[in-house]
């Protein structure tokens, strides 16, 4: 298959990014930083995430973050919704589009939503339809899709299965997540391969963690089996709370320079994502996380 010639590049930096942080970071803080990202290009950014915020402490002022942002036409600014109730407060922020996340694990299903995989579609099928009576549009993530740290390997075919769910209950586009970075690329194109019998591949995305260093083998991987949707955060911020040990998600500079270097398209600035991943890397006060950024900026 031949490499598309233009992506697009879902950045979850402001929610996946910021999600695991115990350090308190202002709403002022996010509000520039998904104002820095859509400056540098980014039309679908991921904001933040209505969820209990017991359980996820970081998210709770995501309703101020979406009162605060600049909104620039032509750009999604979505937030992740567990249930109803999330969706509820999600509208009432004026998201416009939201996401649910499932797994391909039960274990992992029950540490991050403390539900069996089949109670969460259940809790989805609700919320999609509320979803569409309201002209919401539902993206949907499938968690643990090339390993589990609970569970270990994880079948290609369990993950089409709750793929080919979501698809059909009204998921738009179903991004496959590997949560803990342990995917390679052979692993990664037939995982590809597999899914896209239960979804057609351009509803299909691909999100992946760096821990293992292979993110991006597996995003070149993915683009050969005609994957043309990427999750990326900048400056490499991030990792699921309930996945001890994942890193952030593969660093969204990092993936443009790949794109970029490849000839693809996506809309996306280089120097302009770099200075919006190095801001808030110092207000963090970690280091980018971003080899690109690194390089350039040691230039
Ligand atoms: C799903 C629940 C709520 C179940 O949690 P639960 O405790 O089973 O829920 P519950 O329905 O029994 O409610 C318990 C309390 O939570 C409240 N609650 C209930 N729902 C909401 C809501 N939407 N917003 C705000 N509050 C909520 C509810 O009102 C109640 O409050 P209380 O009466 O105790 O004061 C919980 O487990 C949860 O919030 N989990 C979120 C976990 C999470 O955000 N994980 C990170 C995102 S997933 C991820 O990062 C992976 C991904 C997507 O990036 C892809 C990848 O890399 O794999």
């Amino acid at each position: 298959m031949s490499l598309p010639k233009q992506v697009r590049l879902v950045e979850v930096g402001p929610r996946d990014g910021l999600q695991n942080e115990r350090q308190p970071i202002s709403v002022a803080d996010k509000v520039r930083l998904v104002n820095d990202l859509s400056a540098a290009g980014l039309s679908h950014i991921e904001v933040g995430s209505f969820v209990s915020p017991k359980w996820v402490p970081q998210m709770a002022g995501s309703a101020e973050v979406f009162a605060q942002i600049e909104r620039k036409a032509g750009v999604t600014y979505a937030a992740l919704t567990p249930n109803l109730q999330g969706l509820e407060a999600a509208i009432a922020a004026g998201v416009r589009e939201v996401a649910v996340f499932a797994a391909a694990s039960e274990a992992f299903s029950q540490k991050n939503i403390n539900c069996s995989i089949a109670e969460s579609l259940a809790r989805f099928a609700p919320l999609l339809e509320a979803a569409r009576a309201r002209d919401i549009r539902v993206r949907g993530y499938v968690s643990c899709v090339l390993g589990c740290p609970y569970e270990g390997e994880v079948a290609p075919g369990k993950v089409a299965e709750v793929a080919g769910e979501l698809h059909a209950m009204g998921c738009y586009e179903i991004s496959l997540g590997d949560t803990i970075g342990t995917g390679t690329p052979g692993k990664a194109r037939t995982l590809f391969d597999t899914v896209a019998r239960a979804v057609p591949r351009e509803r299909l995305a691909g999100h992946f963690h760096d821990t293992y260093g292979q993110a991006l083998a597996n995003i070149y991987a993915s683009l050969l089996e005609g994957i043309a949707v990427f999750d990326s955060s900048v400056a490499g911020l991030g990792g699921c709370p309930y996945a001890k040990g994942a890193s952030g998600n593969v660093a969204s500079e990092d993936v443009l320079y790949l794109l970029d270097g490849l000839g693809i398209h996506t809309g996306v600035e280089l120097p302009a994502l770099i200075a919006a991943g190095q801001r808030i890397s110092e207000v963090l006060g970690r280091p980018n996380g971003s080899r690109v950024a690194r390089a350039r900026l040691a230039q």
